[in-house]
This record gives structure tokens, sequence and C-alpha cells, in this order.
């Protein structure tokens, strides 16, 4: 049995290194209820901190990846008992709160891959998935930026990540205007996903497979790579090489290293310590 007990998310260990995380609210089509807003950092902040774990794999149970935010969580929002200025505090807070269960993916030291199949709509789509290193998905995957229909502007990723990953920002401002669903292969096409599979079960294992390559990596060059480019990502050029030359200063010194070259020069398979 895993390790980590979570209500509304069921995490197992898929292999040498590699976890599979996956939202488990079939029923509900994997929408965010309070408890999964809360347990998806919990997660992935345990995760991060797990020497046997160097990948991730994110998933949803059922039908679909993930409906987005549970509707009664989003009519919730409103306390007409409040006066305005309390209101828009305790809004803000709570938005702050939503930002961090997706950033805390983005956070984490490991890479993540999204393995995306079924139904990727609002908070649960281009919000949560942004935040992961890789998205994978299969052919039957639809693709929505929700918000607008259900009245708010979308304020936990979805603004601030996409435009970066897609580079189009024509088209990012017509699926966030329009809400409208796109595909598998249009998300291919845009750069947001890097493979599309037939169907789930070789999703899962192309997902796998992805995943048990990058966890037979050094994972002090993995998560090294992870910290920099989300650390450059957001930085001048200038100031991406002078965090990864301090950064260098210490990992080069990684055993990491010269087992990596002696691997080379003996053309045997590298082995790692965990971090
Ligand atoms: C501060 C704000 C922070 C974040 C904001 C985020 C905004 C968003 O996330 S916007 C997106 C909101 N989501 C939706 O609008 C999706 C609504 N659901 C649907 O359109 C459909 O259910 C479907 C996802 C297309 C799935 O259709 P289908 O497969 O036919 O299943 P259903 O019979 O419709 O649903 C089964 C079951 O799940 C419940 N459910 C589905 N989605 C949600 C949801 N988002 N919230 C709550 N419940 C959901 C649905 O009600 C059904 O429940 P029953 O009890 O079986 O009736």
């Amino acid at each position: 049995m895993s390790s980590y007990q979570f209500n509304t998310l069921q995490v197992e260990q898929t292999g040498d290194n590699v976890y599979h995380v996956q939202l488990n609210r079939p029923d509900k089509r994997n929408s965010i209820d309070d408890d999964m807003w809360k347990e998806i950092p919990q997660c992935f902040d345990s995760l991060g901190t797990d020497s046997s774990c160097r990948v991730i794999i994110l998933s949803g149970a059922g039908k679909m990846f993930c409906s987005g935010i549970d509707l009664s969580v989003l009519a919730m929002l409103h306390d007409p008992n409040q006066e305005v200025a309390r209101r828009a505090i305790a809004m803000r807070i709570a938005v702050k709160k939503f930002q961090d269960t997706f950033t805390s993916i983005e956070k984490c030291p490991k890479p993540v891959i999204a393995s995306i199949h079924g139904g990727c709509i609002g908070a649960g789509s281009i919000d949560m998935t942004s935040a992961c290193d890789i998205r994978l998905c299969s052919q039957d995957a639809f693709f929505s930026i929700k918000e607008v229909d259900m009245g708010l502007a979308a304020d936990v990723g979805t603004l601030q990540r996409f435009p970066k990953i897609v580079g189009n920002d024509s088209l990012v401002r017509e699926l966030v205007y329009t809400a409208r669903n796109f595909s598998a292969t249009e998300a291919k096409d845009i750069g947001f996903v890097s493979s599309v599979h037939a169907d789930a079960k070789t999703l899962t294992d192309a997902s796998i497979k992805l995943a048990t390559n990058i966890a037979s990596k050094s994972p002090v060059a993995i998560t090294g790579s992870k910290i920099n480019m989300n650390y450059s990502r957001d930085h001048s050029v200038d100031e991406g090489l002078n965090y990864i030359a301090n950064w260098n200063m210490s990992m080069l010194q990684s055993e990491d290293l010269m087992t990596s070259v002696q691997a080379a020069m003996t053309k045997t398979p590298p082995k790692y310590k965990d971090l």
C-alpha cells in the first residue's frame, strides 16, 4: 500500500523512482473540490522531498482528466453576509491559495508529466497542466479555457503560464476569449502537448516510458535543469546565466558527473544515488 493517503488523490509508485498521482473523483469528473485544492500541494510538497521519487506522472481517473473547479466551490466563494472590503480580502486569500495549489506542481523539484485523456476543462485544464513540465495526451483529449463562460478572468495560472508555453499571443487570446474546445491535434500543433497517443492505455504506457527514461538520469542534473529552466523563464538571459553559474559552482562537483563520464567511457549504463 502507498504511504501517500489522500481523499481525492491516488498515489502509487510505478516502477523505479517514478510515482503516479491520479486525480481520483471519477464520479465527479475529477472536479477540484476543497479537499483536492488542499491535497495537491500536500502531495507535491511531499513527493518533492521524497528521495525515492525522481519523476511524477499526473493523470485523471475514469472518463476524463479533470472538469475544473467543483462548481459548488465556485458558488460558495460569495459570502453575502460580509461587507465589501472584508469580502474582497477573503476572496484574495482564497485566490492566492488556489494559485499556490498549482504553483506547488511547478515548484516541485521533480519533473511532472501531465498525462491527459478526455476532458481537460477550466482550472483542471490549462491552469493545472501549464504548471507541469511536460504534457502528453490521448487522441480523445479536448481542452477548454472555460473561465470566461463562468463569468471570470482565469486567475490560477493560465494567463501567466500558457502564453509562455504556446508563444502565439493571437491564438491564446482567441482561446481565452471564446472558451471554445480545442482538440488534441490542435494542442499538439500549437506546442502545448509534446505528443498525442491513440488511447488512454497507450498514453499511460508512453507516459511511464518517458518518466522511466528521465528517472534513469542523474537526479542532480534533472532537478538542477528544472529549477534553472523555471528561473530562466521569468528572468533575463543574463540573470539566468548568472543563476546557473552559481548553481553549478557546487553541482558540477557532484559525484553524478564522474559517474556519467565513467559510464560514457566504459559504455555501461550509469547508476545514480537517490537525492
Ligand atoms: C477563484 C476561482 C478559481 C478557479 C476557477 C476555475 C474556473 C473553472 O474551472 S471553469 C470550469 C468549470 N467546469 C465546468 O464548467 C464543467 C462542468 N461540467 C461539464 O460540463 C460536464 O459535466 C462534463 C465535464 C463535460 C462531463 O460530462 P459527462 O461526462 O456527461 O458527465 P456529467 O453527467 O455531466 O457529470 C457527471 C457528474 O460529475 C459532476 N460534475 C462534472 N463536472 C463538475 C464540476 N466542475 N463541478 C461539480 N460537479 C461536476 C456532474 O454534476 C455529475 O454529478 P452527478 O452527481 O452524477 O449528477
